[in-house]
Order: C-alpha cells, then structure tokens, then sequence
C-alpha cells in the first residue's frame, strides 16, 4: 500500500510518518515538497506518486495569525482540502483528514456529538469547516478526525511553551474557564494507523463507509489545570527541567485578550469512534507523563 503523507514536519505528521510504516510504502511529504497553499499543483504530486491512501496532517495551525491572514488560512485549510479530496476520488484513494474542536461555538454544556450545529467563532474554525464540508462535498472515501489541543514532544504547543515560560518566570496567568482534552500527538498518529488498517480491509471487502469522527484524549481539564498538571509533573519526571514558576493563577477568557476568540467548552464526545473502531486514547494526564518522559529521554 501506498500512503501519502502531507505536513510530515508537524506535531501529528512526524508522529504518523512512524505509526504508518507497518501499513505500507509512507510517502511523507513537509512543507517544501507538497505545498498546500498552491492548491494548483497537487494534482502533479499525486499523479506522481500515486498513492493508495492520502493521510493530509498539514495545516496552518496559527491561531490568532489566521485573524488577519484569513485568505492563506482557508486557501491551505479549506482549498487544498477541496482538491485533495477530489484528487482522491479521482483516483479512488483513501481520503484522512484531521479538524479542530474550533468548528463549534462552545456554547452547549455537554461534550460535543459529531453531528451538532458547527459556528465557528474564529478565522483559523471557520478555513478548517471549509476544508470538512469541501471533503463531503467531493464523494471521495474519507475519514475525518475532528481533535482538540494538540501538544507532542517536538513543534510549537501549549507543553512546551508552559515549559518554557515556568523554567523563565514565577507568576503565569492561564485561562481557566475554557475546558476540552489535551491529545497526545502519538495516540493520534497510533490511532490512525489501526482504524487506516481496518478501513482498508473494509474498502477491499466493499463495505466501506466514509465519515466524521471525535478523536481526543480521554477525560476534561481546564488550560489552567493542565498548565499546573505539566509542571507538577514535569519536576517529577523532566530532572533537567528548572521549575521557577511557583503561582499559576486561574483567569477568565476575559482577562487574557487574544486576536482570536476561542470557545469554552471544546470537549468532543468520543462514543462514536469507540463504537465504530473500539478505539479510546489515554486519559490526557497518563499521556501527558509519557510524553514528557520522552522529552526526558531525549
Ligand atoms: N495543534 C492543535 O492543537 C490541533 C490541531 N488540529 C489539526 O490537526 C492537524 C495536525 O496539526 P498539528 O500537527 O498539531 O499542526 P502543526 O502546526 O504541528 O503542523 C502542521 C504542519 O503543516 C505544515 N504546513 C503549514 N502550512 C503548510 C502549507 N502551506 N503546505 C504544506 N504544509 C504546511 C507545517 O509546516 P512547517 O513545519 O513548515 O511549519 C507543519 O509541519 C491539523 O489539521 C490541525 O488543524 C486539530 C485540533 C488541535
Ligand atoms: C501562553 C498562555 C496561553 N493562555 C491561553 C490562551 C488560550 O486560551 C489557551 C491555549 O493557548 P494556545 O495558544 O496554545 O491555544 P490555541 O493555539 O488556540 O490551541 C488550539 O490550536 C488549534 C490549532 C486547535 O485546533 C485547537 O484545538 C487548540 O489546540 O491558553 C493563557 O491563558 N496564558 C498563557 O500564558
């Protein structure tokens, strides 16, 4: 089989161009050789590599910056979505897209179901709900994983810069009053790879269906929470790692201005993927300490 891979410099993307080896031929792809803000030129990439499976964990994943670069952020997240799906179906491959928790508005008080009312309440939600709705749009065999707060041993996220900020400064100030799941970038890539194997075995069989699944680390906290958890934690488990921080004190969304606003309620209920696949990821505070045990180790 052959499976290519997009964004494979990322958080997900460097986990996946490892957890999809045993599946086959990974084709992984950064930045530099499959750019998905030139939607144009992807139909060469995949005519010329022709794969079995397209796994696209690239993205443009800055938050606020989408704000005022919203045009770049929909051509690389809704767009390049688009053509790669149809590229997809074109070709008869396998379609494996990630999207965000920033597809709803955080209004509801339970964890979010697949098929609830998206309104995205910001730039970076609304280029990504492009890209979902283009893929269903295409008729091409897909598997979308909508994921929350993604953090790994490597790349920008909210572990390492906690890490860095507590090894620099005594007093952090961290929302509070938004809650959802830290995901471990390696119980995606992990998850993926088995419910690829599986969706391909059902493809052959011909009872295949596409569709839209939670992905998410198990359990809830807060930005808060898990700000005081990463430096608990990491004085237990990172010996090189110099805790300064002594107060992390809980704000309101309100008391920490951001260009983009965020929802306050992105837990994404997980009944769905358990049910269809039998796949559950780790509580976030088990993944979290074996994350940073990596970072120990490196
Ligand atoms: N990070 C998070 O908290 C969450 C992420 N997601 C989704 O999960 C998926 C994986 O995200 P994650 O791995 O965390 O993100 P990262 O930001 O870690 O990685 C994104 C990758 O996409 C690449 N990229 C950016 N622009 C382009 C472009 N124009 N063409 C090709 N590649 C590009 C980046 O390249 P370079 O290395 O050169 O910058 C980077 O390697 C994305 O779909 C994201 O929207 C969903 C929910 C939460
Ligand atoms: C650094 C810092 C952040 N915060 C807040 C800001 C924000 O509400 C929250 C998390 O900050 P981040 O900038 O890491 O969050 P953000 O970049 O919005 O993270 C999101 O990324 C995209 C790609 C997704 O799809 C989402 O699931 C989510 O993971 O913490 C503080 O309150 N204090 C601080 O010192």
């Amino acid at each position: 089989m052959r499976l290519m891979l997009t964004g494979a410099r990322g958080q997900v993307g460097w986990e996946l161009a490892r957890s999809l080896l045993p599946l086959g031929e990974v084709l992984a792809l950064d930045r530099a050789a499959c750019d998905l803000s030139r939607p144009e030129a992807l139909a060469a990439r995949v005519a010329e590599l022709a794969p079995d499976v397209i796994v696209n964990a690239a993205a443009y994943t800055a938050v606020d910056k989408a704000e005022s670069e919203e045009a770049l952020a929909t051509r690389i997240n809704g767009e390049a979505v688009g053509e790669l799906a149809r590229l997809a179906r074109a070709r008869g491959a396998l379609l494996v897209h990630y999207s965000t928790d920033y597809v709803f508005d955080g209004s509801k008080s339970t964890p979010y179901l697949e098929n609830d009312a998206v309104a995205p309440l910001n730039a970076y939600g609304r280029g990504k709900l492009a890209g979902e709705q283009a893929i269903a749009a295409s008729g091409c065999d897909h598997l979308i994983f909508r994921t929350t707060w993604v953090y790994a041993a490597r790349g920008g996220n909210f572990v390492r810069t906690m890490l860095r900020l507590g090894a620099e400064r005594e007093a952090l100030r961290v929302v509070a009053d938004q809650i959802g799941a830290p995901t471990w970038a390696r119980n995606i890539a992990d998850a993926t790879a088995q419910i690829v194997a599986q969706a391909m075995r059902e493809r052959c069989e011909g009872r295949f269906e596409s569709g839209l699944y939670n992905l998410a680390g198990g359990g809830e906290t807060n930005w808060c929470e898990f700000a005081r958890t990463i430096f608990d934690e990491a004085s237990r488990v990172l010996p090189a790692w110099q805790r300064k921080v002594t107060t992390v004190e809980a704000i309101g969304s309100g008391d920490y201005p951001t260009p983009a606003r965020r929802p306050l309620n992105s837990r994404l209920d997980q009944r769905r993927l358990v049910e269809r696949f039998g796949v559950a990821l780790p509580d976030w505070r088990v993944a979290l300490v074996r994350c940073l045990e990596e970072l120990g180790e490196r």
